[in-house]
């Protein structure tokens, strides 16, 4: 659906993306991940084509995105934070004025039934709306139409809990009914770690690892060593143990690529004496928390 090839995109002289590889298959849910200033935003903004690129390769929905047009715009929901809406209309008023142009896929049962679900005012101008109320309006607006790929930029950003929920819920159904394709950038991950398939991490503008999260998730452990006396922390240890902590007489580490017997033999060998080990199956929140730590002590 989206099939991105090293996207450069500079600021001011300063690389906010660089050489950005990233693909969005079709019928998943893909969580867009990565720490405050990787580039997510922009990354959308590119696809979106709402801001232009240096370099690369976009395409959406069989199209560069320099091209897309009405027609591809009729099946894309995109959501974001910062999209302007004219503020001196009502709910009412927007999507009277969208419903027409996406005359035949806008479908009103489904319109009604978001409306009753996040009990927005009918009255109030949307300048005049709470951030998440807003929010509400804008998922609602590029929802009613069934699009079939769901670009959700940060869309959880002022909604109360309840909402959050009940809008995740629905989001689900939809994709498993429907087969939509969602990306879907959030700091959240404990609530898109529910529904997400596949999962994508954006480092300083290069994406780290794209997989799904099965698989993310059955190759991270956190590892824990104890010792009689106390813990060794020996340089030279494989690249793929995370964050390597003594701490008395534990030592503990994530081990990114873990394989129940090849682990084990290389633990053995190289903590041959230790007392005993654990190694546990971590959420995909503690995965990105491990990985964004060892971003931090990386050299550029
Ligand atoms: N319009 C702009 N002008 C100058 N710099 C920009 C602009 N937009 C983004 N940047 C810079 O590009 C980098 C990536 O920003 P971006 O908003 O894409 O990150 P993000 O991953 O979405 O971050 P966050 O999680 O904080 O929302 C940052 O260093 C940011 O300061």
């Amino acid at each position: 659906m989206i099939t991105i090839r090293g996207l450069h995109k500079r600021f001011h002289g300063t690389d906010a993306l660089r050489g950005v590889d990233l693909d969005i298959p079709q019928g998943k849910v893909t969580a867009f991940l990565g720490p405050n200033g990787a580039g997510k935003t922009t990354t959308i903004k590119c696809a979106m084509n709402l801001i232009g690129r240096d370099a690369g390769d976009v395409s959406v929905l069989g199209v560069d995105a320099r091209s897309l047009g009405p027609r591809q715009w009729q099946s894309i929901g995109y959501v974001s934070e910062n999209r302007m809406m004219p503020g001196w209309m009502t709910v009412p008023e927007l999507l009277n004025y969208l419903r027409p142009m996406y005359n035949g896929s806008w479908d009103r049962d489904f319109e009604k039934k978001l409306l009753a679900e996040f009990d927005l005012p009918l009255k109030t101008e949307l300048r005049a709306l709470s951030r998440g109320q807003r929010m509400k309006a804008a998922l609602l607006s590029s929802l009613a139409y069934r699009p079939q790929l769901v670009v959700l930029d940060e869309p959880f950003s002022g909604l109360d809990p309840l909402v959050r929920d009940e809008f995740l819920t629905g989001l689900l159904e939809l994709t498993e009914t429907e087969g939509w394709t969602v990306w879907i950038s959030s700091h959240d991950i404990e609530e898109v770690e529910r529904f997400a398939d596949r999962v994508a991490i954006l480092n300083d503008g290069r994406v780290d690892i794209q997989e799904d999260v099965e698989t993310l998730q059955s190759r991270f452990r956190s590892v824990e060593l104890w010792f009689d006396d106390d813990a060794p922390l020996p340089g030279g240890l494989p690249a793929t143990w995370l964050n390597p902590k003594a701490a008395g007489r534990t030592l503990r580490f994530t081990d990114a690529s873990y394989d129940e017997s090849s682990s084990e033999t290389l633990l053995a060998r190289i903590f041959p004496e230790h007392r005993r080990h654990e190694a546990r199956r971590m959420t995909l929140r503690e995965i990105f928390v491990a990985l964004a730590r060892s971003y931090r002590t990386q050299p550029d």
